[in-house]
């Protein structure tokens, strides 16, 4: 089986709230998966979903080879899964915890729990109830990872946890999927993500803006920066041929996140004597992620034409920027 998951076509509404809107993406096995989006994307409604704990309104989900609608169960035994809110037994201690969650698990489960609370130094007989945020967050992972599963589903799993713990913690998912194994995550995280994740998709308003390897995504992607001299002036016709995920415009001074900038569309922005200041850099993921956050929801990065960057007479001009800046 070449991929961990396959999400084919998914809606969800909760009453008249469309969260989730024709998603679709592979996630492949032996990979960190991260997905990113605002808060209130839709990434716990999608994670769910794929868990059994509701079904989508359409659309097609496989988990380990597992329809999650059909066979929940099956898919949550295969699958290690911290939820964005773990739910714990607050009477238990972290030791009663991993005896408890045990008895659902093949031998080798109380073993791998004990070295992993052990680990991330949690106090055995210290209450659930007693625990701070991040030491509940540890018990949760502890026992998501103590079966040693095949894919692990994360929701947020650094929320909480100090800096050190959170760098340790997403360096040993590098390590997991370097074994063969999957990490599929949700993270707002954006600065971890990019030092771990194979893959991104951003999800924003419950549609999927993106889904690529980060090397693609980065590789393909240019911050192309430049100012003009004369505002009355059109760009040159090599603009036409970039693909756009999101322009602003401060004064004279352009930015834009696009694909498509080739090293010919670079020479010719460089011989026009309009332009200066031109600088074309890969962004970082943040850049990414906030470029295509930038248009609005109903309009596609294609639907940006070089039109709108076109110099118009000021009276014009002055509507273009303003319309750059609100994107
Ligand atoms: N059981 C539910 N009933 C009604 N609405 C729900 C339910 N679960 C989620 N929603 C709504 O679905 C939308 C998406 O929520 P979701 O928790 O999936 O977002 P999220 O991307 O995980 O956000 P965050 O980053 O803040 O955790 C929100 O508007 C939320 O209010």
């Amino acid at each position: 089986m070449n991929q961990a998951i396959t999400i084919d076509g998914v809606t969800k509404r909760f009453g008249r709230n469309a969260v989730l809107n024709d998603v679709s993406l592979e996630v492949p096995t032996g990979v960190v998966f991260a997905l990113l989006g605002e808060n209130g994307a839709g990434k716990s409604t999608l994670i769910r979903g794929m868990l059994g704990y509701h079904a989508f309104d359409h659309g097609k989900v496989s988990v380990c080879g597992v329809n999650p609608a059909a066979d929940p169960l099956s898919v949550r035994r295969l699958v290690g899964y911290v939820s964005d809110a773990p739910g714990l037994y607050e009477w238990m201690t972290v030791a009663q915890t991993g005896w408890y969650a045990a008895g659902f698990y093949p031998p080798g489960f109380l073993r791998a729990y004990d070295t992993l609370t052990a680990d991330f130094q949690l106090p055995q007989s210290a209450k659930i109830r007693d625990l701070s945020k991040g030491m509940r967050a540890k018990v949760a992972l502890s026992l998501a990872m103590a079966f040693d599963p095949q894919l692990l589903i994360l929701d947020e799993p650094t929320s909480g946890l100090d800096p050190l713990v959170r760098r340790s913690f997403l360096e040993s998912m590098i390590d997991r999927a370097a074994a063969g194994q999957t990490v599929f995550l949700s993270s707002h995280q954006i600065n971890e993500v990019e030092r771990v994740a194979d893959w991104v998709a951003i999800l924003h308003h419950g549609k999927l803006q993106v889904v690529a390897s980060l090397d693609e995504l980065k590789e393909s992607v240019t911050h192309l920066s430049f100012s003009v001299r004369d505002s009355l002036l059109a760009l040159p016709p090599s603009v036409d041929q970039l693909e756009f995920i999101s322009q602003s415009l401060r004064g004279r001074s352009y930015s834009i996140l696009a694909r498509g900038c080739t090293p010919a569309v670079l020479e010719a922005l460089r011989h026009d004597e309009n332009l200066f200041d031109i600088k074309a850099v890969r962004p970082s993921l943040e850049e990414l992620y906030i470029g295509y956050m930038a248009p609005p929801a109903d309009t596609p990065p294609s639907a940006y034409s070089r039109e709108s960057l076109h110099y118009r007479p000021r009276r014009d001009a002055t509507a273009t920027q303003e319309s750059a800046e609100r994107h």
